[in-house]
């Protein structure tokens, strides 16, 4: 059995802290009897789930196998290696200079440094590891020489991230298992005036070269100007602002000595990046996260605040973070606690405004008003309580704008000069009018950056268009779905109840199918999404979602995007079709459209491809044609799959209408008893039938429904599961299989569309 131990960073150094003194006493003793140190074990990293949020101070678990413990008479233990087993195999490899921890120069005295930041064996192994892979990498990228002398001169803390709850791969057995090869020339990267710690971390997260909005903002960030970005979907736009945020943060800390403990409690954030959905707050801060964690010595604390995680862990965190990462709602509802945090806040250097219009123009509106005007109102004592040097050396906030969504004459807005002009992809121009004004830059004209003025789509995103009967949106969509197997599909629609709906329905055609929505509990949220986009997960997922995932979420893998319902506004059919074609990929967006949405469609894809439209045909003429691509399901297929989706409606219809009349039956009951009077549900039925016009069909269809019997819902799934277990037969005779121009090659190769017998023209665009 393998011996496993919690790890704690916070606790290891002070835990080490004793051992070590323990170790030096009896120098030597220790290895010569077999008797091997808890620390100087080869423990191994056990996999966790990536989300651990609720885990409080439960950091990860490590194992370790062929040990034997020994008891000590002081009630410690000890360990050696079972019988039969080297010592060796149980002993953490070692440096060459394991003995002697290295401290980088300083005028300090390092054994008076050194109880502060003592590290582990551990610890000091991965920092050797991290110095001489850097040095490799020295070697190898040009750019980084010059700076990494500077760098050798400079002493650097490195402490443990206590309380950073998302920085990812902080496990020191994943540090272990880095290759030697796995970084990247960045040489690409060197006109930014970046620094080695970037630039290493840039390395081994493969980005050879910055993104086009990358490199057009980040210089611009450094140089201390406020931006306002704009750039498709899928581009890079989280470390345009992310990498001048970190650098930032490092700058700061070369510049500053070791922070006493209360100094460390009483430091200020230097950003705040306010995101319009939980998921995509918590996606940026993995983001970023990812950057702190592969940027040698670089221990920046994130401190993710959004709705439906502990509040108090949050404040806990919020009191010690370098970067907050937040929703509006729940970012309001703690720095308004009165805890002192508005003051905090209002030093934050970096405010960035994510996915901007639509956090500026939607639900959040208020608690974005309320945090910006906290963020600029003067506090009482505000004077008086300024630390007068700090004051002076603080440049003044800078405000960075993102989104793929803008119109061109934002710049202006935002300088609050002019008046709108021209059409644009906004839904509310007088609540973007207001808080563009609110945004109170420090610079009269920020700069705006508009990386792809043609289009906002991405440009290995193919749009397709199937139309169908209104009635029978759900036969074609389960239709596309058949024909993109092995495709990872996120399904958008414009109700809480569709994404509920359809994804009991493909449920019950046994796809496999995730939902997400805002009604979810927050952790049902963040499940959809990790089992959907994990990379063990299975390649033909599908994720249902309202416009909640329309926005920022970047999932690995997407290569099929579907509209089940027509989005409302331009921007949403930009938003959601980026969920596919990033980073330089390729998708593929489709809408299901009816035929009294042609029309709206067609509005809409005019407005989006206006310019590419215009310039095909005629530079300076409207736009004529709709840009997307007619996609023809044979029909055969819709016939063959009828008889499915018929049960499959049936089934669901059921099993929704019986939790409804449920839902509803409970809810009568309790209020029945709250009353004081007796609840009969036909009495209540029956009066419910009276007078009734609109609606009363609907309603007696679902209370059919509901009345569906157990052994007729059996019957019903028994039915399904026999269509399901055959391949939809389109046109082949099952005696003479090469009679249905199969291609059995491809079949014994394992290609070809495993849910179709007989040949099937694929959906190409
Ligand atoms: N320089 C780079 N080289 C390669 N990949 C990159 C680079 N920068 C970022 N990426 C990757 O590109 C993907 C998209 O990045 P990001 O989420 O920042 O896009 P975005 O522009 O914010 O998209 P959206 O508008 O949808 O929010 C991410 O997976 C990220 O890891």
């Amino acid at each position: 059995m393998g011996q496993k131990r919690a790890r704690d960073p916070k606790a290891q150094v002070a835990e080490a802290n004793k051992r070590k003194k323990a170790v030096k006493s009896d120098a030597g003793s220790s290895e010569d009897h077999g008797s091997i140190a808890v620390d100087d074990l080869n423990w191994k990293e056990v996999a966790m789930p990536d989300r651990m949020e609720d885990a409080e101070g439960f950091f990860g678990l490590e194992e370790i196998e062929g040990v034997e413990i020994i008891k000590q008479g002081d009630g410690g233990v000890h360990f050696k290696a079972k019988s039969g087993k080297p010592t060796q195999s149980i002993l953490k490899p070692r440096s060459e200079d394991d003995g002697d921890e290295w401290n980088g120069f300083s005028d300090e005295d390092s054994s008076e440094k050194s109880t502060a930041t003592e590290k582990t064996p551990a610890q000091t192994e991965v920092k050797e590891d991290k110095k001489s892979k850097k040095d490799k990498k020295k070697e190898q990228n040009k750019a980084k020489k010059e700076d990494q002398k500077s760098k050798e001169q400079k002493p650097k803390a490195s402490k443990p991230a206590q309380g950073q709850s998302i920085k990812a791969g902080l496990g020191f057995a994943a540090l272990d298992d880095i290759e030697e090869d796995d970084s990247v020339d960045v040489s690409a990267w060197d006109g930014l005036n970046l620094s080695p710690e970037i630039f290493t971390a840039l390395s081994k997260m493969k980005f050879s070269s910055p993104s086009a909005i990358q490199k057009a903002s980040i210089p611009a960030i450094l140089d201390g100007h406020d931006v306002v970005g704009k750039a498709s979907t899928g581009s890079g736009k989280t470390l345009a602002f992310g990498i001048p945020i970190i650098e930032h943060y490092l700058d700061k800390r070369g510049k500053q000595e070791e922070q006493s403990d209360q100094a460390e409690k009483n430091k200020a954030p230097i950003a705040l990046i306010l995101s319009p959905t939980r998921e995509l707050a918590h996606q940026l801060g993995k983001h970023i996260g990812e950057l702190i964690a592969n940027s040698p010595d670089t221990n920046a604390r994130i401190a993710l605040i959004t709705g439906g995680m502990s509040i108090q862990k949050q404040q806990r965190q919020l009191a010690t973070a370098d970067i907050v990462v937040g929703t509006p709602g729940r970012v309001w509802e703690i720095l308004s606690t009165g805890t002192g945090l508005i003051r905090k806040m209002q030093k934050i250097q970096f405010l960035v405004v994510d996915e901007a219009d639509r956090l500026l123009s939607e639900g959040h509106f208020k608690e974005m008003e309320d945090i910006l005007n906290a963020l600029d109102k003067k506090q009482a004592g505000d004077i008086a309580d300024m630390d007068q040097e700090e004051e002076e050396e603080r440049s003044p906030r800078q405000t960075l704008v993102f989104s793929a969504t803008f119109h061109k004459d934002l710049q202006q807005k935002l300088a609050g000069k002019s008046r709108w002009s021209g059409d644009d992809m906004l839904d509310n121009k007088a609540s973007m009018e207001y808080l563009l004004k609110k945004l109170n830059f420090h610079e009269e004209k920020p700069r705006f950056i508009d990386v792809n003025p043609e289009s906002q789509m991405a440009i290995g995103l193919k749009e397709g268009i199937v139309e169908c009967p209104a009635m029978e949106k759900d036969l074609y969509l389960y239709s596309v779905l058949l024909y993109y197997p092995k495709n990872r599909t996120l399904v958008f629609t414009n109700s809480i109840s569709a994404v509920r709906r359809i994804t009991q329905l493909l449920q019950a055609l046994q796809l496999p199918v995730f939902a997400l929505h805002s009604n979810m509990a927050q952790k049902a949220r963040l499940r959809s999404i990790e089992r959907f986009s994990s990379p063990t997960a299975n390649p033909s997922s599908i994720l249902v979602a309202t416009d909640v995932a329309a926005r920022g979420l970047d999932i690995k893998g997407v290569n099929c995007v579907i509209h089940y319902h027509v989005p409302r506004t331009a921007d949403a059919y930009v938003h959601r079709s980026g969920r596919t074609a990033r980073a330089g990929e390729s998708g593929k967006s489709i809408l299901i459209c009816a035929p009294d949405e042609v029309v709206g469609v067609a509005r809409l894809a005019g407005k989006i491809h206006a310019k590419k439209a215009r310039k095909a045909d005629d530079p300076e003429g409207p736009s004529k044609k709709i840009p997307l691509e007619s996609l023809d399901i044979d029909r055969r297929v819709v016939a063959r799959l009828r008889p499915r989706m018929g049960l499959a409606k049936k089934i669901t219809d059921s099993t929704i209408a019986k939790e409804k009349v449920n839902t509803e039956d409970n809810w009568l009951r309790s209020a029945a008893e709250d009353l004081g009077v007796e609840y009969d549900s036909d009495e209540f039925d029956q009066s419910k039938g009276r007078g009734r016009g609109r609606g009363g069909g609907r309603e007696r269809r679902e209370k059919e429904a509901s009345e569906t019997s157990k052994s007729e819902m059996a019957g019903l799934r028994a039915e399904l599961k026999q269509l399901l277990s055959q391949r939809v037969n389109i046109g082949v005779s099952e005696k003479y299989l090469t009679a249905g121009r199969i291609d059995i090659d491809a079949l014994l190769r394992g290609e070809g569309n495993d849910a179709f017998l007989g040949h099937l023209d694929p959906l190409t665009f």
